[in-house]
């Protein structure tokens, strides 16, 4: 469903070699979401999640390698049919970006009116995405008449109220507290039974260990880790002398002292920190 192909994504291309901009924000990464899967995208600050997502939707277009969502080369998609290639991917944000002026039906009805939906499709189908996020009753409300978790249920039924092949969440749970973002997950796991693929990025260490889905970590713009039932920080990077890195599992009974030729970087700052 989106494959990257020795993806790059050098934002400066003019900056000197050496200087913080000619870092690139993504470094040759390959990995492929099948269809249907559920994953989460980890990483530090400015690991380059939010550059993965850009990405997908062509936001950006990538300066080296190629990005491929639904079998297209996104990169070669027209200008003019870039709005069909989003119409097939909806995105919730950490902060809502709901109309303030709209209620919560005309807040996933306009999503709907934007592509053409009859009238009659948007009074029949929006019912059922309110109901599928838990917002029954609720249709008549305003924005700042919702809590912080119902408003980015509305921003979730309002992503799929197009029935999306693939779902985008950047930190949907950022601003919200544990018991509410439990109840987001629950959302984003029920739309992925239903068939969507759904890849979200977060620092929430809670809610990746709760879920217990593919965990793609990124570091520097690289991919450090890939696991398909994975924690949040299951494995410790590692520096060792000649500058190469790997990983190590994070098993605190059998985890042992870096030996003289590797330095742990992570999470960890001196002995006396080592579990
Ligand atoms: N528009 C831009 N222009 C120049 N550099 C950028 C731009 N957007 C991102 N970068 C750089 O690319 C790298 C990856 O950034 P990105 O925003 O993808 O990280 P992130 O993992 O999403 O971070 P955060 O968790 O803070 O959102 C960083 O070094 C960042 O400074």
């Amino acid at each position: 469903m989106i494959r990257f192909e020795n993806v790059t994504m050098v934002y400066d291309q003019k900056s000197r070699l050496g200087s913080e901009n000619a870092r690139p924000g993504l470094d040759d990464v390959s990995i492929e979401i099948d269809r249907g899967d559920f994953a989460f995208l980890v990483g530090a600050s400015g690991s380059g999640k939010s550059t993965f997502l850009r990405l997908i939707l062509r936001e950006i277009v990538a300066t080296g390698g190629s990005v491929h969502v639904a079998g297209q080369n996104v990169a070669r998609i027209p200008s003019w049919r870039v709005p069909k290639l989003r119409r097939g991917i909806g995105v919730v944000f950490q902060d809502f970006r709901l109309l303030p002026q709209k209620n919560v039906f005309e807040n996933v009805a306009f999503a709907m009116q934007v592509v053409g939906e009859s009238r009659s499709a948007i009074r029949d189908h929006v019912p059922e995405v309110l109901k599928l996020v838990g917002l029954e009753g609720k249709e008549k409300r305003q924005p700042d008449e919702l809590s912080g978790g119902e408003q980015q249920r509305v921003a979730i039924a309002r992503a799929i109220a197009n029935k999306p092949q693939i779902l985008l969440a950047d930190e949907p749970t950022g601003n919200l507290d544990p018991a509410t973002s439990v109840g987001i997950m629950n959302v984003l796991d029920r739309i992925n039974q239903n068939g969507t693929t759904v890849l979200m990025a977060t620092h929430d260490d809670g809610i990746v260990n709760s879920m217990r889905r593919r965990v793609v970590e990124l570091s520097l713009g690289r991919i450090m880790r890939d696991e398909s039932s994975g924690e949040y920080t299951s494995m410790i990077p590692v520096i060792n002398q000649d500058g190469t890195r790997e990983l190590r599992q994070a098993d605190h009974s059998t985890w042992q002292k870096p030996s003289n030729r590797s330095q742990a970087f992570a999470p960890f700052d001196t002995e006396d920190d080592l579990p």
